[in-house]
């Protein structure tokens, strides 16, 4: 496979807190972020990167102005909803930690707080627009404007404002394909082998499944 061509080689410094890599910011602003203290009407919008942030964010800020797109599209959507821990890190190093630890652990949390947990699979299906039948004209703008289409096309929602440096569309562009199952375009049999036995093992024990 081809290695990602990008020219901007000097980025942000990484280092672990709490044994999870994080950008050095993150790290040093640790305390603060772990001191945050939700008012009770506070909505935290909790996705593991590429999971359908962007996509939980424009729905989340349509139903909060009632479909009212002169509102929803005030500014783009990192100004709108503002990231807790947030610097994209040095190319090559993978952030955040695990992605089986943040499904998982999020999974067994939601019945001891108000979690609402939402597949993307799930509202490609729900959302499909053969499918749904709208009650009322809001919801009905709601969902045309956090289609793929609609929000591939908006400057506030598909991350074409920021600087070339910070994110290159010419290299792809955020709003990529919005699909499930694509991996089958990119992974070969053997990486697909691999994935699912090294899933197997992260995932044995949980009843949390996926339908990817
Ligand atoms: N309205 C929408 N419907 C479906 N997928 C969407 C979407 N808006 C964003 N996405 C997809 O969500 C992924 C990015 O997730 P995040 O916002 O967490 O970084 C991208 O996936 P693809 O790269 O597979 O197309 C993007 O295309
Ligand atoms: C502006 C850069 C950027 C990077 C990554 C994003 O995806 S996610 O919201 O962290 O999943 C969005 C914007």
């Amino acid at each position: 496979m081809e290695e990602p061509k990008c020219e901007w080689t000097e980025r942000i410094a990484v280092d672990y807190v709490k044994g999870i890599l994080q950008p050095k910011p993150t790290c040093d602003t640790w305390d603060q972020i772990w001191d945050f203290q939700a008012r009770p009407d506070d909505l935290l919008i909790c996705t593991y990167p590429k999971a359908g942030t962007t996509w939980t964010q424009e729905i989340v800020d349509l139903i909060l102005n009632d479909g009212d797109v002169d509102r929803t599209q005030r500014a783009p959507t990192h100004v709108r909803f503002p990231f807790i821990e947030w610097i994209i890190p040095s190319i090559g190093s993978v952030c955040w930690g695990s992605w089986h630890d943040h499904v998982k652990g999020w999974w067994e949390a939601r019945d001891q707080h108000r979690i609402l947990y939402l597949f993307y699979e799930d509202l490609k299906t729900i959302l499909a627009p053969s499918l749904i039948e709208f009650d009322t004209p809001i919801l009905d703008k709601i969902v045309h404007h956090s289609s793929f289409d609609v929000m591939k096309q908006n400057p506030m929602a598909n991350y074409t404002v920021v600087p070339a440096e910070v994110m290159d569309h010419s290299v792809s562009p955020f709003m990529r394909k919005g699909t499930v199952g694509d991996w089958r375009n990119h992974f070969t049999v053997a990486q697909n082998e691999r994935f699912d036995e090294d899933y197997q093992r992260k995932m044995a024990g949980t009843s949390l499944t996926f339908q990817f």
